[in-house]
């Protein structure tokens, strides 16, 4: 007897953070996840041949080109990434009447404007990366339109893959001294929170582009002695090396990334119900499972 297929939620992406937070998030019954091993979503035809063999109720993008500075670069791979498979990705949904939970950056931001930037505020990328995924979001507003959700985040991390957390552990434990700029302002944001969001929104129907943090601002090297202090207090970390301030001068990178790209977060903690905690706490808490 055939048995019939049950709804899931597809998530693109298997090994990368996002992805791996849903999983510790969402009940497995209900979701696929399809890394790039599972599905080719730069080619229309293979994606939809791949896609077809689920009963889709919603898909959340969980992947994209991350790599800031590589994408300096690498353009091409960037945008066919960050572009092409985010149109291919919102065409599907848009032809099967699915749900489309879409990820962005706040480096599709200048960085000049000096307070928190809302959803409508106009885009500047800076970089290779931020344009790309600038380039992404535009299709899902004019495939998708008022169907699609995007959820812009910013200096994400977790227990899984690489980000700046992890540099930051593995450089403290090998480096006499670290210097961290201090004048790139934003807001660090736990991939177990942001995958939380990502579940609201399919749970609550939303659409349009929120911005989604952990709550409070800090420059890299906030941020940084932050994960040295908590990292001595459980014990990652044996001793403290000193922590120097230094301006993005002085520390130069192939890619430019926004002095300030703080996110306005009022449509979403009105839409999706969620209070986010303090970049801190999930510090702390992110901290502990790396133990
Ligand atoms: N990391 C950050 O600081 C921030 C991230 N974001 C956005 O959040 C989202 C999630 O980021 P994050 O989890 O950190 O990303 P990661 O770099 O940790 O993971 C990237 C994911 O993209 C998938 N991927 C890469 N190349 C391909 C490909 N050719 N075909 C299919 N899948 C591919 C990977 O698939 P596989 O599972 O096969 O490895 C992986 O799951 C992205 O949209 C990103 O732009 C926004 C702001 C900050
Ligand atoms: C390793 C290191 C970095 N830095 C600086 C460089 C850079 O300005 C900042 C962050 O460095 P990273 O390269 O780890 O982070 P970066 O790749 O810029 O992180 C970004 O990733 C993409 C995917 C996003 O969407 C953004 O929101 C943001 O999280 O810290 C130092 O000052 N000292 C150091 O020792």
């Amino acid at each position: 007897m055939l048995r019939e297929r049950p709804n899931v939620i597809v998530v693109i992406g298997k090994s990368g953070q996002l992805a791996q937070a849903i999983r510790v998030n969402a009940d497995p019954q209900s979701m696929v996840f399809m890394g790039r091993d599972d599905i080719d979503i730069v080619d229309f035809d293979k994606m939809s041949l791949s896609l077809d063999t689920h009963k889709i109720t919603a898909v959340i993008n969980a992947s994209a080109y991350t790599a800031v500075d590589n994408a300096e670069s690498d353009e091409t791979s960037a945008f066919l990434l960050n572009e092409k498979a985010v149109k291919n990705l919102a065409v599907y949904c848009k032809n099967k009447s699915l749900r489309f939970i879409h990820v962005s950056t706040d480096y599709v931001f200048g960085g000049s404007k000096g307070s928190p930037y809302l959803p409508t505020d106009d885009y500047a990328p800076q970089s290779i990366y931020g344009a790309s995924k600038m380039a992404g979001e535009v299709a899902v507003k004019d495939i998708l339109g008022e169907l699609g959700c995007i959820i812009r985040t910013s200096w994400v991390y977790s227990e899984f893959g690489n980000n700046f957390v992890k540099t930051m552990l593995r450089l403290m434990k090998e480096k006499p001294q670290l210097g961290v700029i201090d004048d790139q302002i934003g807001s660090p944001t736990s991939a177990i929170a942001l995958a939380q969001a990502c579940l609201t929104a399919v749970e609550k129907n939303i659409s349009g582009v929120h911005h989604f943090t952990d709550a409070g601002v800090a420059s890299w090297y906030d941020f940084a002695v932050s994960i040295q202090r908590c990292a001595l207090d459980n014990g990652l970390l044996e001793h403290p090396i000193p922590i120097k301030a230094i301006p993005t001068s002085a520390y130069p990178t192939p890619a430019k990334r926004p002095s300030y790209s703080v996110l306005d977060k009022h449509s979403m903690i009105d839409a999706f119900g969620i209070e986010p905690r303090h970049w801190q706490a999930e510090l702390e808490s992110v901290l502990s499972k790396l133990k």
